[in-house]
């Protein structure tokens, strides 16, 4: 990833803040990543009035990316209202890593760093197939 990459990734996530819907915390998170394809895809915060069914720009991002096509997230960038970069929260993460791999790039206030980083140990597809490993859908 360049700095040129990373500047207009971070223009695309505080592009998507702007049109945020968050009037109950009034904190409008905007998130825009790259894709291994060279795309670009992003997501804002949508709340609602039954404060906990809210989704995080993080949220919102994955499901354009997959209703879009999906593939593979190469990097992301988070920000807050002021342009700042924000780190995706726990629940976040996970929904990250499932696209991008430990090797997704996430924009961090100490530079870009690795999810495999900050999700360590992830928990993941293995974790299935430990206990079902001819694959299945029932407990
Ligand atoms: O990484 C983050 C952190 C918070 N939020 C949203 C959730 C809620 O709408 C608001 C305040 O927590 O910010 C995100 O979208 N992404």
């Amino acid at each position: 990833m360049s700095e040129v990459e990373w500047k207009t990734l971070r223009a695309k996530a505080h592009e998507a803040m702007g049109r945020a819907y968050a009037p109950y915390s009034r904190f409008p998170v905007g998130a825009a990543a790259l894709t291994v394809d060279g795309a670009t895809v992003s997501g804002c915060n949508v709340e609602n009035v039954s404060h906990g069914v809210g989704l995080c720009a993080e949220c919102v991002l994955v499901g354009n990316f997959i209703s879009g096509g999906g593939g593979r997230l190469r990097a992301i960038s988070v920000c807050d209202a002021r342009g700042a970069v924000l780190m995706p929260c726990g629940r976040c993460r996970q929904l990250l890593i499932e696209h991008g791999g430990p090797e997704l790039l996430v924009d961090t206030p100490r530079g870009p760093r690795p999810m495999g980083e900050l999700l360590p140990d992830a928990f993941g597809p293995d974790d299935l197939a430990a206990v079902h490993p001819q694959g299945g859908d029932r407990a």
